[in-house]
Parts: structure tokens; sequence; C-alpha cells
């Protein structure tokens, strides 16, 4: 099935080609293999030819148009999704002339947003100066870390003591030192394992043996697949594939749902060159979200505006909450275009720190800003 917006950009990409109707993959191959390679981070820097063998295989056309409007000199392309997408950057003064009065809480995906991505997964590290920016911008709104990464493994990572982790892709939430709004039923499964005053949210703990056992499998697997590996992100598995080779993909990819499928509680989904699994129960980064707003006591408040950035498709469900609650700012990064549900766009993980940075410098300059000690007692 090919989403509206797979064809637009499909008929974007014809044009900008130079194809006159639409062509098939194997014509867009050619093309594309003929033109010049532009490395960038959503392909990791990997041979396009790999993603396009893929393609081939395994058609998810999203790859398609990756690979392709990776490869063209021409940025018309891009240009015209972003102003579907306005950079974040650019509309910084409307963003904060919107947010007058009102509370913004900030939440930040990781890898890919604050760390740009790397090969090897174990040092993708945050730079000083993003570590400051969110230090920052953390004394003045709450702010909050959603990753898909093991929550003890990101707060490794971001080393911050002043804002909120929530691992394994929000099942795993150490919410703030506030008190807990009154349980109406809805976390009923909270588990009131207590660290200092935070409380601990884990709703896919009975999950755990499964995942151990299951990674065991994944590793026994996958071993004799040279590049292949698997992460324990605690409540969700990483399969890891951006250092295998483009013949080994298909074999990887079979391997893995060989295992997946004895485990009818789990699901998995593509991430950047990584095969998540996950249990399948109704929470993701949009409920992580929400709990935090909840837990912070900005949930019914509509003077609340949550902003988010994150760079990958788990992010789109936290996209998605603030697009149902009617005010935000949904930012995505990302250097080519993609079909999104958030309304601003920054280029890569630099552009996510010069926004940081203006952020935390208006903050600073207003008077109505004061730091968040002060303002929620901590
Ligand atoms: O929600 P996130 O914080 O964005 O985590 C999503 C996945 O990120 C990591 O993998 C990605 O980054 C790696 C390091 O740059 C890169 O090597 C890999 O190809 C990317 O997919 C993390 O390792 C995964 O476990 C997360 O699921």
């Amino acid at each position: 099935m090919i989403s509206e917006f797979q064809m637009n950009m499909k008929k974007k990409l014809n044009k900008a080609l130079g194809f006159q109707k639409s062509h098939s993959t194997k014509q867009w191959v050619n093309k594309i293999s003929s033109s010049k390679t532009k490395n960038n981070d959503e392909n990791g820097g990997h041979d396009l030819s790999m993603i396009i063998a893929r393609t081939r295989s395994n058609p998810p056309l999203e790859l398609t148009i990756d690979a392709a409007s990776s490869t063209s000199s021409d940025d018309s392309i891009y240009n015209s999704w972003v102003v579907e997408h306005p950079s974040a950057l650019d509309s910084f003064d409307r963003m904060i002339k919107a947010a007058k009065g009102k509370k913004i809480a900030v939440f930040l995906d990781y890898d890919g947003t604050l760390s740009p991505i790397v090969d090897d997964p174990n040092r993708a590290f945050m730079s000083d100066e993003m570590r400051a920016a969110v230090r920052e911008v953390a004394k003045y709104f709450p702010t909050a870390i959603i990753s898909g990464r093991g929550r003890e493994k990101v707060k490794e990572f971001v080393q911050l003591g002043n804002v909120y982790y929530a691992g394994s892709h929000g099942m795993d939430i150490l919410a703030p030192p506030r008190p807990v709004k009154a349980c109406d039923g809805k976390y009923h499964t909270v588990v009131a394992g207590k660290k200092g005053s935070e409380v601990l949210f884990q709703p896919a703990k009975k999950y755990l043996p499964a995942i151990q056992e299951m990674i065991t499998e994944l590793e026994e697997e996958t071993r004799k697949i040279h590049g292949a590996s698997v992460e324990d992100n605690r409540f969700c598995v990483s399969v890891h594939y951006r250092q295998v080779r483009e013949e080994d993909y298909n074999i990887l990819q079979e391997k893995v749902k060989s295992v997946v499928k004895n485990y009818p509680e789990f699901h998995w989904s593509e991430g950047k060159m990584v095969m998540e699994i996950r249990p399948s129960i109704e929470w993701d980064k949009g409920h992580a979200l929400e709990y935090l707003l909840d837990t912070l006591g900005m949930s019914n408040s509509n003077d609340v505006l949550p902003l988010y950035i994150g760079d990958d498709r788990t992010d789109e469900d936290a996209f998605k909450v603030i697009e149902r609650r009617g005010q935000g700012f949904p930012i995505i990064v990302s250097s080519i275009p993609r079909e999104t549900r958030a309304s601003y766009s920054l280029h890569d993980p630099s552009e996510v720190l010069n926004f940081l940075l203006r952020l935390a410098k208006w903050s600073k300059s207003t008077s109505s800003s004061r730091p968040l000690a002060q303002i929620w007692g901590i």
C-alpha cells in the first residue's frame, strides 16, 4: 500500500531525477546509482547500493525514497518538504511568541537527536556542548530524555542529574520527584519501586524473563552473521545491522523473524538500520510523554506546551500525542524528506544544539522564566 505522502514524494523524485512519468524501482536504481553519492547520517554512511539492494528484495518504498533523495544533487525535494515542516530554528521567534505565558515541557530523544548516528551503538557519545545545552534548558523547563535504549544506559551517556529519563521506548520511566497525581486506575501497573522520591514506572516488567530468553536465542542465531549485534535495552531488544554486509541482510532478517515468531506477545519494527523488538503492549513514547506530563502536574492544563525533538519512527507516537493535544511543538530531526506527524524540523543534531542553546538563552533573558528549581520547588 503506497501512502499519499509516498505517492507525492515519488512524483517529486521522478521530476527531480528527470523522469517524464512514474518509473519502476529498477529504473530509479539505475538513475540513482549513476548519480553522485552524498554521504549522510540517515544512511549511516553506507554504500547506497546496500540500501538499493535491500529495497529490491524487500521493498519498503520509504527506503527507496531515502536512498534516492540522498543522492540527488538537487535540494529541491528537501526544500519543498521543509516548506511543509518549517525549520524550528527559522520559526523560533514565532514559536516563542506562541509560548508566551504558557509552560513549556521539553522531551528529547537520544540517538540521532542529541548524539549523531555512528556505526558502533556503544560509542554514540553526546558532545560536552550538547550536554551543557541540555543542562541549561533543564534549568528552566522540566526536561526528559525518552529513548529506545535502556534507561540506565542512556543516563550513562547523558550524565545529567536535572533531567528525567525514560528508557526502552518509554517502558521504563523514573518519574519526577513530584507527588504523583492520584491514580485514577489509568496507571494501575505502576511499580512502586521507589528511588529517593522518584517513582519507577515499568509497565512491561512481566516480560523481562521472556526478553532475556529471547536475547540468548537472538545472540545464538545471529552469531555467525558478521557485523550483526544484539543490544539489550532492558524491556526491548535491538538487533543492529549497520555493519552487516548487504548480502547478509535478508538472512539476518529471517533469523530474527524465526526467533520472534516463537514469542507471540512481541513484535518487531525497523528503525535506523536496526530491528527493534518490543512487547506488544499499548505503551510507547507517546504514552511516556503523557505519563511524564501527568506526573509533572501538566497534563490537563491548556497552557502547557510540550516540545518534543526526535528523529526516528518511534518518535512519531509522541508527535501524534502532541498533535492530538492541539498544542505544542513536535520537531523531527531529519536531513531527508520523511513522512511525519511533526510540524517542525531540524536538519541534524548540530541544529538541535543550536535550537537548545537558543531556547536556553531566551529563557535566561526573559524575566518571566524563573529557574525550574524555584517553580517546582525542587
Ligand atoms: O530512541 P532512540 O534514543 O533514538 O534509540 C533508537 C535506537 O538508537 C540506537 O541505534 C541507533 O543509533 C546507533 C548509534 O548511533 C546506530 O549505530 C544504530 O544504527 C541506530 O539504529 C540504539 O543503539 C538502539 O538500541 C535504539 O533502539
